[in-house]
Parts: C-alpha cells; sequence; structure tokens
C-alpha cells in the first residue's frame, strides 16, 4: 500500500505575527488510520484544513496520489469528494431542512444521477443507523445525532480518505464506542483511509495504526501505539500522557515486573485483546 495523502513542508498562519503550523511535513498511507495527537493548539485543525484544500498554505504543498491539489474549483470540488473532513461541532457542517437533503447534499454535488443519490443515502443511513431519523430536521437532533448524520454526509460521497476532527468530543462512553466502531466498520468495508485527531487517548490504541504527534505547529513524534506509548516522557513533554492501560505497563516496569521488550509486545497484545471485545 502507498502513500494516499501528504503535505509537505506546510506553513501557514491566521495572523502574520505567528504560524500556526511551520515546515510540517506528514505522509498517509492508504487503508491505515492515523491518529493526530497534540495538545490544545497545536495545529491539527489547522493541518486538517489544508488536506481538503479549505485552506491553502503559504509555503509547501498537499499533495492526493502524488498529485498537487489544484485550488481552482473543479480541482478542489474532485477533492472533496476524494478527502472527505468531518468538524469537530457538526453545527459547522449541517445546513440543511431534513437529515435526507443534508446527507444527500455531497453526492448532488457531485453531480450524480437522483437515482444513485438516493441509493447512496438510504445505505448510508442504515450503516450508520440513523433511518429513523431521515425526515428530522437538522436542529432538532442531539448532538451524538448530528455527529452521525454529519458522518454520514461525508461517507455518501465514498471519500478515499476520511478526515475526523476529535470524532469522539462531547460524546457519552457508550456514543463513542459505537461511534468508533461505526467508523471502523464503513470504512473497512470501503477500504478508507482514516485520519482522526483526538483529546480521548485512551480509544487510540484500540483503533490506530500509526499515530502522529504535534506541538506547536510541528510534527514531533511518528510511530505505532506500541513505539509512541512506549515513550512516556516524550508524551509529557509535549503536554500528553499514555492511555490508561499503558500507564499500568509503566508502572509495572518501574517497578521491575517487566522489560522494555515485553512491554511492548504486552501493549500489542493487549491492543489486539481490546480489539476482540470490541468487536464482540
Ligand atoms: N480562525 C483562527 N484565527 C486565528 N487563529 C487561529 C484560528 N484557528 C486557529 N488559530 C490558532 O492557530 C493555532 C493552531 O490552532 P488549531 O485549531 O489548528 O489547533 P488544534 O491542535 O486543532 O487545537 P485544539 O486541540 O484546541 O482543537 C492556535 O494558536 C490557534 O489559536
Amino acid at each position: 500500500m502507498g502513500i494516499i495523502l501528504e503535505a509537505s513542508h506546510l506553513t501557514y498562519g491566521y495572523d502574520e505575527s505567528s504560524h500556526a503550523i511551520e515546515d510540517l511535513s506528514i505522509a498517509f498511507e492508504e487503508g491505515k488510520t492515523t491518529a493526530i495527537l497534540g495538545a490544545n493548539g497545536a495545529g491539527k485543525s489547522t493541518l486538517f484544513l489544508h488536506l481538503n484544500g479549505i485552506l491553502q498554505p503559504e509555503q509547501g504543498e498537499v499533495r492526493f496520489r502524488g498529485q498537487p491539489i489544484s485550488y481552482k474549483k473543479a480541482g478542489l470540488r474532485q477533492l472533496r469528494s476524494k478527502v472527505g473532513i468531518v468538524f469537530q461541532n457538526p453545527d459547522d457542517q449541517l445546513f440543511s431542512a431534513s437529515v435526507y437533503q443534508d446527507i444527500s447534499f455531497g453526492a448532488v454535488n457531485m453531480g450524480l444521477p437522483a437515482e444513485e443519490v438516493h441509493r447512496r443515502v438510504e445505505t448510508v443511513m442504515e450503516q450508520v443507523g440513523i433511518t429513523y431519523l431521515k425526515d428530522r430536521p437538522t436542529h432538532a437532533l442531539s448532538f451524538g445525532q448530528k455527529k452521525r448524520v454529519a458522518f454520514a454526509g461525508i461517507m455518501v460521497m465514498q471519500p478515499e480518505v476520511i478526515i475526523l476532527d476529535e470524532p469522539t468530543a462531547g460524546l457519552d462512553p457508550v456514543g463513542i464506542s459505537e461511534l468508533m466502531h461505526l467508523l471502523q466498520d464503513v470504512c473497512r468495508q470501503q477500504h478508507t483511509t482514516i485520519i482522526l485527531s483526538t483529546h480521548d487517548i485512551d480509544v487510540v490504541p484500540i483503533y490506530a495504526d500509526v499515530i502522529d504527534v504535534m506541538d506547536k505547529g510541528h510534527m514531533v513524534a511518528h510511530g505505532t501505539p506500541a513505539e509512541i506509548f512506549a515513550q512516556p516522557e516524550l508524551l509529557r513533554e509535549h503536554h500528553l500522557r499514555l492511555p490508561r492501560i499503558s500507564h499500568l505497563l509503566e508502572i509495572l516496569h518501574k517497578e521491575d515486573h517487566w522489560d522494555v521488550d515485553a512491554s511492548i509486545s504486552t501493549i500489542s497484545g493487549a491492543r489486539k485483546e481490546l480489539l476482540r471485545h470490541a468487536a464482540e
């Protein structure tokens, strides 16, 4: 599997006095789930807005399947049908009068025939478990329902990459696990590449294949969950914490109950175990 989406040497500032991201490079492997970790203000959302062409970098470039993205109207429309973004706050994403209309919006914009739009909307509503909401006005939904509708509105375009900015924020624990399973199930079926940011560090070892850590607009670490969570000092330095399961292993390691290699393989084993439970 190759690189599907990459950013090279991106620099961007919202004003002249500082850069929200600076000389930032990152590459996303096709079919993998990448979690971007970073404290508040690290630049995660700014990076995401570049990956989808909403922001244009001052320096550097974004490439989709090796081609620099075009910021012309047609190029952006094409990019956004392939790289979908689900915003942190669903109210930034839902505009139409009804759930059905909202979900169909992206597919209609792609110029798909009405029958195909209808077929896709019905399928995605079924997959996401929101068919019962189809005629409801979007403003009358709960926060968790809105998140699902926003997700469905992107999935209907069958993007090759889906970017989720804080997908679990504002959800209760059951809502978090339902949304993450849904994401995995739907994306696995369609072989979608997933990029997400989250402050919910405990979901990361369960769902992510790769972790990238950002701090103050820079990329500071890249690795598998086992590699990253074996470096508690690195996480602390960048104002992050270990998942609870890794924290436990760290304590055991400090007390000489485990060596590092055993800890890493135990984290991998624990991840598999968690995935098995999650699938049940
Ligand atoms: N619309 C904006 N106007 C001005 N500055 C902004 C804007 N959006 C973000 N910033 C600034 O850019 C920097 C990066 O912010 P960004 O939202 O990308 O970080 P983040 O990692 O997504 O943070 P969080 O975890 O809090 O969502 C911060 O210093 C922030 O204050």
